[in-house]
């Protein structure tokens, strides 16, 4: 079976283009001010209408409040939400009833220990993104290009949610990242960029190739 690829954190036109010629299942568009790849509203819609039929548009924010979903749901055409900040279960429950789209939360994992995260999330949540947990004092809650230990997740195959496995991910590192924990979806962005916010098409496809994709 295909390993699915979400690419997140685009900017560009071209970001679209190189996602979609290599295979994407995902794209991802980031809302929050402090990212390389933060987007406005209008960035999105336009990134979203380039975006064909087939691939997921996902709007990646972080403990955005209503009237913030809101504004973005009505800008731009989305497919899922991923919500990366520190949205609570009974949070992550309610934006998928009151916002009517799908959601995926975003879980850290540093230790073993963080694995109980994904069951608190898994009654509430459509999907998962099992990623790193951001260092301490870091920035930016995702996107830092750093991996946890993936034998963290070797034999787990209990989940009932699909998951998709994130952090640190390149085209050098993902098959073995696949091999080791059993990912059927990856994400990755700063893995397949030349410079922050900055994704490069030849990264993007050697990504792909090294999952045995386009
Ligand atoms: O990418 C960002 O700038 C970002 C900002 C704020 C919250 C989350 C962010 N990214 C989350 C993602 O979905 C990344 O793709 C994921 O963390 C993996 O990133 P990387 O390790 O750079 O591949």
């Amino acid at each position: 079976m295909d390993t699915a690829i979400k690419f997140c954190g685009l900017t560009r036109p071209q970001d679209i283009d190189a996602a979609v010629a290599a295979g994407a299942r995902y794209v991802g568009f980031v809302f929050f001010p402090k990212s390389p790849r933060n987007v406005s509203l209008e960035t999105a819609r336009a990134l979203a209408l380039r975006v064909p039929p087939g691939v997921a548009k996902v709007a990646l924010t972080v403990d955005a409040d209503d009237a913030a979903l809101d504004a973005l749901l009505a800008a731009v055409p989305l497919d899922l939400l991923q919500l990366h900040g520190h949205e609570s279960p009974a949070r992550v429950a309610e934006v998928r009833a009151r916002h009517g789209l799908p959601v995926m939360k975003a879980v850290g994992i540093a230790e073993a220990a963080d694995l109980a995260e994904i069951d608190r999330y898994q009654p509430v949540a459509d999907l998962l993104l099992i990623d790193a947990k951001p260092p301490r004092g870091a920035d930016l809650p995702g996107g830092n290009g750093l991996a946890f230990d993936w034998r963290l997740l070797a034999g787990r195959k209990y989940w009932t949610k699909p998951w998709l496995l994130a952090g640190g991910l390149t085209p050098a590192n993902v098959a073995e990242a696949v091999r080791l924990t059993g990912a059927r979806q990856v994400d990755v962005s700063s893995g397949v960029e030349s410079a922050p916010g900055i994704k490069d098409a030849d990264r993007m496809a050697a990504f792909a190739a090294a999952l045995g994709g386009a």
